[in-house]
């Protein structure tokens, strides 16, 4: 699913009217209709409305919801903030279509009203036409309606007004919305750790704008989905043996940190892959055979972190190496990731303690072999690539560095950032407050290696490796609660999503 920028969303909007014999005002007419829905399904109907309307389209949908909010006999009011000499000629047919039917209901702000118990809030006061930052009237309307967040339901028709849709509105005034209805398509700003709390639940309403414009039209970002993995998807040929499926070396485990092997060896088993051997240290072998019994094992000549791994020779019958999970950071562990890498060309994935180690190595570090996939979460990320003022700022840099360093980085999240070397930078939306436990990342990490090593293209492997074990974890989530489900839960849905993949679903 593409992202467009404020600047394609108007342009799709214009592309619409042209093409179809929907006018500007009925685009309006069906993006409120689409807001009164929801708020009459949501059960809001039965509460009184304020509506806070700004001059231009968003405040143009404000007093068409007042109007339609107004037909359903609910008792809705619309507040203009008068900040420009003129309001948008779809505001103005609005404005007279709600002052012939309900002249009532139409107020100019000039204090802020009193509001009765159970209110809703809605904002419509700036949209995707924010140019500048909010200040006078709006700012203190926007921070008056903050205030209100305990008591009132508020909600944002749009994005939140104050938030920009491109780029960062960090340290900007902006409206604190419990839901956001949106049109048509997800923005960046909803994908920002940083704009959590300002929006809230998103639900995106369709309005019908023209699906050429839509399809022709690329973007810069993406949102991966269920119709892109299926495309990616390759399903098995019926003369496959295990060798088909490709052999893994996955390098984790340390004392105290056998849980995040085993996490990871049994998901990239559950992922498909045709045969794994665990390179371990001695302290791990009884707890792997017993845990994963259809992993071979290796142990390290050190008993509790491992210190030596293959030669060029042992690493030829390897198809690829997943190195991390719970692998510690011994000085003797870097000293052989380093040797490791002086001769291993292959793309590899790194994660946890195996970015760690790179991170304090920048020599080690610039011997990963090309489109290799790298899985940092944000605190991983800093250390390996620095501070950001900001979420924008950290996307590019992830972006910079996977072009530069010819990498597939993630950076995991509640949109995990998916970035290859050729600059493309896509999201995924699988997954859940659920996975937000100890073990997840290692799932993760045996479910990637696994698909590296069936023959799926680093990207292709990073895109579907993130997008399968947020949609096992939300199988998890729905059989088991958010709360009660673990790590462990993730690869037992694994079947279940693969299932998804198949063509005829
Ligand atoms: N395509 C779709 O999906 C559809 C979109 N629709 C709706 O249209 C909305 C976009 O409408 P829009 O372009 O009129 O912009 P909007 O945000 O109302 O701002 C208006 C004007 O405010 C001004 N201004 C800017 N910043 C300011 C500030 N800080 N403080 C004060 N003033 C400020 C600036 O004018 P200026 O003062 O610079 O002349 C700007 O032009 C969109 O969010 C959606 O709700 C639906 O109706 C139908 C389908
Ligand atoms: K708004």
């Amino acid at each position: 699913m593409k992202i467009f920028t404020a600047l394609q969303i108007r342009e799709a909007d214009a592309y619409t009217i042209k093409h179809t014999p929907i006018s500007s005002l009925a685009l309006m007419e069906k993006a409120a209709l689409a807001c009164t829905d929801w708020l009459a399904e949501q059960h809001f109907t039965k509460y009184p409305f304020a509506v806070f309307c700004g001059m231009g389209n968003n405040g143009g949908d404000g007093l068409a919801i007042t109007r339609m909010l107004r037909n359903m006999g609910c008792d809705a009011h619309a507040y203009i903030i008068p900040h420009s000499q003129q309001a948008s000629e779809d505001h103005q047919a609005n404005y007279k279509s709600l002052q012939r039917y309900y002249p009532e209901s139409l107020h100019t702000l000039q204090t802020f009203p009193q509001l009765a118990k159970d209110t809703v809030i809605i904002d419509a006061i700036l949209g995707t036409g924010l140019n500048r930052p909010a200040e006078g009237l709006i700012a203190d309307t926007i921070s008056r309606i903050n205030s209100c967040y305990e008591q009132h339901t508020i909600i944002a028709i749009d994005i939140p007004s104050g938030l920009l849709t491109d780029t960062s509105s960090v340290n900007q005034p902006s409206v604190q919305a419990h839901h956001t209805l949106s049109f048509e398509l997800p923005k960046l700003a909803f994908l920002l750790p940083e704009n959590a709390v300002r929006i809230g639940e998103v639900h995106i309403l369709p309005i019908g704008l023209h699906p050429d414009y839509i399809a022709r039209t690329p973007a810069k970002f993406n949102i991966t989905d269920g119709a892109m993995m299926r495309d990616l998807y390759k399903p098995r040929k019926p003369f496959s043996h295990k060798g088909t499926f490709g052999h893994v070396l996955l390098i984790a485990g340390s004392y105290g940190k056998m849980g995040a092997a085993i996490l990871s060896a049994k998901s990239c088993l559950q992922a498909g892959v045709g045969l794994l051997t665990c390179h371990i240290p001695k302290c791990g072998y009884d707890i792997m055979q017993i845990s994963v019994p259809a992993a071979m094992c290796i142990t390290d000549e050190q008993f509790d972190h491992s210190s030596s791994f293959p030669s060029e020779e042992e690493a030829k019958k390897y198809k690829t190496i997943g190195i991390g999970p719970g692998l510690g950071t011994a000085a003797g562990s870097i000293w052989a990731l380093d040797k490791l890498l002086d001769h291993y060309r292959q793309p590899m994935v790194i994660d946890a303690d195996a970015l760690n180690l790179l991170s304090t190595n920048p020599k080690t570090f610039a011997k990963v072999p090309e489109n290799s996939i790298l899985t940092p979460h944000p605190k991983e990320f800093e250390r390996l690539f620095g501070k950001t003022d900001n979420d924008i700022a950290r996307l590019e840099l992830l972006s910079q560095k996977a072009v530069e360093r010819r990498l597939c980085i993630l950076l995991k999240g509640r949109y995990t950032a998916m970035a290859s070397p050729d600059g493309e930078l896509y999201f995924n939306a699988t997954g859940n407050p659920g996975m937000a436990t100890g073990g997840s990342g290692d799932v993760l990490t045996g479910i990637i290696t696994s698909l590296v090593a069936q023959g799926y293209s680093s990207r292709d492997a990073m895109l579907l490796g993130v997008y399968i074990h947020g949609l096992a974890g939300d199988f998890a989530a729905a059989a088991l609660s958010q709360e009660a489900m673990t790590a462990e839960d993730i690869p037992a849905y694994l079947g279940r999503t693969f299932l998804t993949l198949h063509k005829n679903q």
